[in-house]
Formats: C-alpha cells, sequence, structure tokens
C-alpha cells in the first residue's frame, strides 16, 4: 500500500476555556512527512491533535484533505486516519489480547502474534491491562498502528513511559508509514533520536 494524499490546515483558530490556543494557523502535511508539534505545557498542542481528527470542532479556519474541504464533515478524513490520545483508553479489565482484538478486530491473528513480538507483549497477552506498568499499556495502545490502513496518524505523546527499546521500535514502525507515503503529526515533550520530523511550534 502507497499513500499519496496531504493535509492542509488553513487559517485555524482554536479557542479553549476562553483562551486563544491559536489564531491563523496554517500548515501542510505532506505523504511521507512527520511534524512534530512544539509547545510549552498547556500550549494547545493535544486540542491541536482532537480539531484535526474532529474530537473538538473547528471554530475559525478550514482543513482540507486530499483537496476537499473536509472542515465541516471530517468522514472523508475519518475513513484513513487514526487518532491514538494521550490517555492508552485501553479496557481495563479485558487482557492484552482481547483489548487488541476490541480495537483492531480485522486483523489477521498471525499477524497479531507477531505484532505481540515485535512490541514486546506477547508473554503477557493474556493479562489483564489493569496489571500492566505504564509502558506495557502504552504498547498495547500502539498495537494498533501495526493493523491500520490509515494514512494520517495522529499520535499525542506515543513515546509517554516508553523505554529505549520501545522508543526506538516506535520511531522504526513510523518510519515505515512515512516510507509508504503516511502522513504523521504528533506530540513530544522529547526530539526524536532517528526519526526525521518538521517542527511546527504552537506559540499564543
Ligand atoms: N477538557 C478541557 N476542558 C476545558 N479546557 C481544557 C480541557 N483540556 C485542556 N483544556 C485547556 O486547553 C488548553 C490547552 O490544553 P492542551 O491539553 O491542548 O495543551 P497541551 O499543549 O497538549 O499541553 P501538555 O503539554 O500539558 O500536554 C489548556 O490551557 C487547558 O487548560
Amino acid at each position: 500500500m502507497h499513500f499519496s494524499v496531504s493535509l492542509t490546515i488553513s487559517g485555524l483558530g482554536i479557542e479553549r476555556s476562553d483562551r486563544d490556543l491559536c489564531r491563523d494557523l496554517s500548515f501542510s502535511v505532506q505523504a511521507g512527512e512527520a511534524i512534530r508539534i512544539l509547545g510549552e505545557n498547556g500550549a494547545g498542542k493535544s486540542s491541536l491533535l482532537k480539531v484535526v481528527a474532529g474530537v473538538m470542532s473547528v471554530q475559525e479556519g478550514q482543513i482540507f484533505f486530499a483537496d476537499q474541504d473536509v472542515t465541516l464533515d471530517r468522514r472523508l478524513l475519518q475513513q484513513t486516519m487514526i487518532y491514538i490520545g494521550h490517555s492508552t483508553g485501553l479496557k481495563e479489565r479485558l487482557s492484552v489480547a482481547e483489548n487488541i482484538a476490541f480495537y483492531s478486530p480485522h486483523a489477521p491473528l498471525d499477524q497479531v502474534d507477531q505484532a505481540l513480538r515485535q512490541l514486546g507483549l506477547f508473554h503477557l497477552q493474556d493479562v489483564l491491562v489493569k496489571s500492566l506498568s505504564a509502558g506495557q499499556a502504552r504498547r498495547v495502545a500502539l498495537a494498533r498502528l501495526w493493523f491500520t490502513n490509515a494514512s494520517l496518524w495522529l499520535l499525542d505523546e506515543p513515546f509517554a513511559a516508553l523505554d529505549a527499546s520501545g522508543v526506538a521500535m516506535l520511531e522504526a514502525h513510523i518510519q515505515q508509514h512515512l516510507s509508504r507515503g503516511g502522513m504523521v503529526l504528533l506530540t513530544t515533550h522529547q526530539a526524536p533520536c532517528s526519526l526525521s520530523v518538521r517542527e511546527l511550534a504552537l506559540v499564543p
């Protein structure tokens, strides 16, 4: 699979809790490109991802995907994007394998096994998520990236709680997505080690 679409944000304004997080923000993400959103705590990085994902509405400006205006109707974009938020969103009372089956029901079982091994989760597949460490739970949440066909990945602090091997594994997986023409919009307070990203600063 190879992707060749782009995302364009034009004149975006985001207001939250009576505060302007950004005004007249414009940028594009091209096929094969990763953008890291920068900004201090509370600057609005997560809010920007949520607006693009359609979790928060657009108050001002436009969003174009594949040359179509999707500002008011985000369905075209939502069909080909994956959003993994700051919280893992996992089902605490389900096991690792059950969570993966819940979030990626169409994943072939042999590929699930392969991904579990790559993610270092194979020996934990029957463990309930509520018993996992933060880094282990993050790995389970990220497993969705191993089974998605989405062209746009929206990742809020995806490296949080990961150890060095987890960071390297995720960076390699993101790089593979970019090499297929995928797009990534991510937030992280730590600069990626081996991943080439364009930086976008959110300033009030
Ligand atoms: N659920 C909410 N309801 C109202 N206001 C919120 C909510 N979540 C965040 N905010 C406000 O929106 C602003 C931006 O928050 P956001 O989480 O987007 O920032 P951030 O840059 O991602 O921060 P961090 O680096 O701490 O994760 C903050 O000032 C915050 O107070």
